[in-house]
């Protein structure tokens, strides 16, 4: 099994694309959705968010109130260290243990869906491919504009917040034009599965783990041998 990382940009169609290879059938994590779901009540990482942010962060309910606690981080870089040395072991481990699910099932491949994976860079080393979901700028911002009921400069804000996409475009190893409709990229996504699904990476992973388990069983049989004479 090998993993692949795909990202893009806000509004670039990461959902879209993702709803087609679910569709398809594939394994995909979902990151934040991983994120949002450890800092929820009676998990590790809440108890430890609301020790080092206050009560102040909780909405009535409980539950940590992301805005309030997006309002702390933005303005204080230290406390964004803090969460995420809270919060990313947490996810990492998740993250770990849906793909060992996965790879026990017997997937070829397993899509990471990642927001900020070419801003981060560290996670691209473990990925075999990363997948750019790609849009020309002005249709991002109309399609930002629309689904957000933002202002032009709002939604241009928004933007340039993040990684340009043209620079992302430099780190990916495959791309998906999501510009065109849903039909174009729906072709794309289904050349691109083809592909991975063709590869022959994923007997390496199998491979390594069957040698690992063989050897063990070696030395198990020994060691027994030696027991019992
Ligand atoms: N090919 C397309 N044609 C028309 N509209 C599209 C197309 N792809 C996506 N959209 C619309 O553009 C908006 C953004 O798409 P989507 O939610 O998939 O992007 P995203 O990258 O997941 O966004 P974000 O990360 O900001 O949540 C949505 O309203 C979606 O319906």
């Amino acid at each position: 099994m090998f993993l692949v990382g795909l990202s893009g940009g806000i509004a670039s169609g990461k959902s879209t694309v993702v709803d087609v290879l679910r569709e398809l059938g594939c394994a995909v994590i979902d990151a934040d959705a991983i994120a949002r779901e450890v800092v929820r009540p009676r998990c590790k990482a809440y108890g430890r968010i609301v020790r080092c942010f206050g009560t102040e962060i909780l909405s009535a309910n409980g539950e940590i109130n992301r805005e309030a606690l997006g309002n702390i981080i933005f303005s204080q870089p230290e406390k964004r260290q803090l969460l995420n040395s809270i919060t990313h072991p947490e996810i990492l481990k998740e993250m770990l243990k849906q793909t060992l699910k996965y790879f026990v099932r017997g997937y070829h491949y397993v899509i990471l869906d990642i927001p900020l994976l070419f801003e981060t860079k560290t996670l691209t080393k473990f990925m075999k491919y990363t997948v750019l979901v790609y849009c020309d700028p002005p249709t991002q911002l109309s399609r930002l504009m629309r689904r957000n009921g933002l202002s032009r400069a709002q939604a241009e804000a928004r933007v340039a917040a993040q990684l340009p996409l043209d620079q992302k475009l430099e780190l990916a190893t495959h791309v998906i034009d999501n510009s065109g409709d849903r039909e174009s990229t729906r072709r794309q996504v289904l050349r691109l599965h083809a592909r991975l699904e063709g590869s022959w990476h994923f007997l390496w992973a199998r491979l390594a783990l069957g040698t690992a388990l063989a050897g063990l069983a070696g030395l198990a049989y020994l060691l027994l041998r030696r027991l019992i004479s």
